[in-house]
């Protein structure tokens, strides 16, 4: 049951402020609340210090990254949380941060499912570009544009980009419902929740509807995508949500998984602006 989940005695208050501009439009109804989700983006990845776009490259957990996804597993643990199964990507940053919080939540045996519909959205072109270059050199709005609207689709990646091979040529993506071929070069927001969206409805749907608390350990653009479609963000206010690194969010869904209430970011309230502007603040050019 949703019910599995003796939830949020320890929550702090509900925020939708999912950036520092202006807080998204969020669907709100007075249902009851039926199912109960987590989603969040993995511990911060080493590439993040670098301020480099990541994406399908997979690069570690920071040091940070590590902790943030042990205090994940803490906060989870204290509030009473009953995982059932939990959701990652194909790259070991989401990996890395579903053990990490499974141990620290005392949890280890719940499964594991990896997929790559859960990966990162593909930067194409941009991968390994260092963000705050790219601002000085186009300037900020072209970044935020790159970085956080709907569908602005970059260059595709070439077979001549640095990592083009390290990626393609990686035996995890044999492993995949599509063949290598038919593995993205580069996304826009939009194409992330198209091949997003079968996984939800056909994988994960049907678990939480057998009461499973399902927690999915994605990326900054995957789960932004989720986020979209499960609390109706629209095309233009999807451009203000930004996700920090490390931070469960608690979605809670009625019978037809539409929201019941604003979603909720567990934890210290202040911290989570303050990780918010962190990522907001990549893009800048820091002149
Ligand atoms: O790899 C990435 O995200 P991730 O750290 O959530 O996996 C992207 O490079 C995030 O970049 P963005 O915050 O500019 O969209």
């Amino acid at each position: 049951m949703a019910g599995s989940n003796r939830a949020s005695a320890f929550v702090n208050e509900p925020i939708v402020c999912l950036c520092t501009e202006q807080a998204p439009a969020v669907s709100q109804s007075f249902q009851m609340s039926k199912y109960k989700v987590l989603v969040m983006r993995h511990g911060e990845g080493a590439w993040t210090q670098e301020n480099r776009f990541c994406s399908w490259v997979d690069q570690k957990l920071s040091a940070d990254g590590v902790k943030e996804a042990l205090a994940c597993g803490h906060l989870l643990r204290e509030a009473g949380y009953q995982l059932d199964v939990v959701y990652t990507s194909l790259l070991s940053r989401s990996i890395h941060t579903a053990w990490l919080l499974l141990q620290a939540i005392g949890q280890e045996w719940v499964p594991v499912v990896k997929s790559w519909r859960l990966n990162e959205r593909h930067y194409g072109a941009l991968i390994g570009l260092n963000r705050a270059e790219m601002a000085l050199n186009h300037g900020e709005e072209r970044v935020k544009q790159w970085r956080r609207s709907y569908d602005l689709t970059p260059p595709p990646i070439e077979e001549s980009h640095p990592y083009f091979l390290e990626i393609y040529n990686d035996r995890r993506y044999s492993t995949c419902d599509v063949s290598k071929e038919d593995l993205p070069r580069s996304e826009s927001l939009k194409d992330v929740l198209e091949r997003l969206q079968p996984y939800w409805d056909g994988t994960i749907v049907p678990e939480i509807k057998k009461g499973k608390l399902v927690l999915i350990s994605g990326h900054g653009n995957s789960c932004r995508a989720l986020l979209k479609h499960l609390e109706g963000i629209s095309d233009a206010d999807i451009v203000n949500v930004t996700l920090p690194t490390g931070t469960p969010i608690l979605i809670e869904l009625d019978e037809n998984f539409r929201p019941t209430k604003p979603m909720q970011l567990l934890g210290d309230q202040e911290a989570i602006q303050a990780a918010i502007r962190k990522v907001e603040d990549q893009g800048r050019s820091k002149k």
